[in-house]
């Protein structure tokens, strides 16, 4: 394992993927530092998605390092030892259970934390019901705790899906295009949210929505053809010929 590893949270050094001889992702190299929230944006079939399905063990690369927390080999790992070292996932589309409550939704995700058998033998505690209480506030739920999930707006659901992944208290975030679909309100208060996770947890947000990326204020990764393109604010790398030529001019 490389040295240079240590002291960040996520490492990806020279990772390649080929799908059938084509290259999704093609020598990718990417540093995360603790506590960082990035932004990745990108051309359709740049390997944002694949990406994400490298680091939670989804799909194996055939070369290059894959390191969290400065020592630990994803690699080596499978999907379920990857959520349980603390990288939490959020995908595009979202999964709540629509015939529970919010507050059940978020219930179920802390047990999905604590295990089967712990959970036949669960008495909710005063500690769960503080984290219940954190977590509603941060996903602005609070007034809709007793609301069937299928009552909620789609935004509202997307902020009860990552509310269900804090609840898991992941050290890392991927949150896939969290946007799509939302009210330009929403989109706002999403950036805002996010901001507020992000002083606790690290974040990896994929968007296309250039003005959610321009509200989250963060370093930005673009990827095209599964390597990194540019890297900067998002002033920077909409600046760069190649990223104009490649995404932003399309
Ligand atoms: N399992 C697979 N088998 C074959 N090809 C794949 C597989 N997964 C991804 N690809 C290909 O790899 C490339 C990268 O896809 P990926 O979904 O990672 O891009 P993306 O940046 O997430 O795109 P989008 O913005 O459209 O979601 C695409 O050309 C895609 O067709």
């Amino acid at each position: 394992m490389t040295k240079t590893a240590k002291g960040s949270l996520l490492y990806l050094d020279g990772v390649s993927v080929a799908f059938d001889g084509f290259k999704a992702i093609n020598n990718l190299s990417l540093v995360l530092e603790p506590g960082e929230m990035r932004a990745i944006i990108g051309p359709n079939g740049a390997g944002k998605t694949t990406m994400m399905d490298i680091v939670t063990g989804k799909t194996r690369p055939d070369t290059g390092d894959v390191i969290f927390d400065g020592e630990v080999d994803l690699t080596r790992h499978d999907e379920t030892d990857i959520a349980a070292l603390g990288i939490g996932r959020k995908f595009q589309k979202p999964t709540v259970f629509e015939s529970h409550t919010v507050e059940d939704n978020l219930e179920l995700a802390l047990d999905r934390r604590r295990g089967v058998f712990a959970t036949l033998f669960y008495d909710q505690t005063q500690k769960d019901r503080e984290a219940i209480d954190r977590i509603l506030e941060t996903t602005r739920l609070t007034a809709r705790r007793h609301e069937r999930a299928a009552n909620l707006s789609h935004g509202q659901k997307q902020w009860l899906e990552i509310g269900m992944l804090l609840a898991q208290n992941p050290k890392l975030l991927l949150v896939d295009e969290p946007v799509a679909g939302m009210t330009d309100a929403e989109t706002e208060e999403t950036a805002r949210l996010l901001r507020e996770i992000a002083q606790n947890h690290s974040v990896v947000v994929v968007e296309h929505d250039m003005g959610f990326v321009r509200e989250l204020d963060v370093k930005v990764t673009v990827l095209a053809e599964g390597s990194v393109l540019a890297e900067g604010s998002l002033d920077h790398v909409s600046n760069d010929s190649k990223v104009i030529e490649n995404y932003l001019g399309r």
